[in-house]
């Protein structure tokens, strides 16, 4: 069975209701611009050598949407590689790097408000 299937049950979705909620603040937030679609591997010269896992607001959205989040570290890791494939590619005083640096530091502090609140 694929594991959309496996993880349909009602109790997923209210546990992955706060990462729908988190994720939608993410993509509303001023400086989301650079993550939120795919970076266009074709267009971007040395991206697909240098970042081996690209990752985006918009692919995390599919994956949460279709159950492909077995467990909440799965989903924070794929935050954390938009972030950390940003530093590794930007230099932290580029327009880009400095929005993933903002937006790195709003993810983390929501992240801790959400998990003191369980
Ligand atoms: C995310 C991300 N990290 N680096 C880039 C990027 C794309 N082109 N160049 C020269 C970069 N350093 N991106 C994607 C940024 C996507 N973007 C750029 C303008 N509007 C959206």
């Amino acid at each position: 069975v694929s594991c959309a299937k496996r993880a349909k049950t009602p109790n997923s979705e209210l546990l992955f209701l706060p990462f729908r909620v988190l994720l939608a603040e993410l993509e509303a937030h001023q400086d989301a611009w650079p993550f939120l679609s795919p970076v266009k591997l074709k267009s971007v010269p040395g991206y697909r050598k240098v970042i081996k896992k690209p990752m985006d607001f918009f692919t995390i959205k599919e994956k949460l949407i279709n159950n492909m989040y077995l467990n909440q570290e799965n989903f924070i890791i794929d935050v954390n590689l938009v972030f950390d494939n940003c530093q590794k590619f930007n230099e932290d005083d580029s327009e880009i790097g400095q929005a993933g640096h903002r937006m790195k530091r709003f993810f983390d502090k929501r992240w801790t408000e959400l998990l003191r609140k369980q």
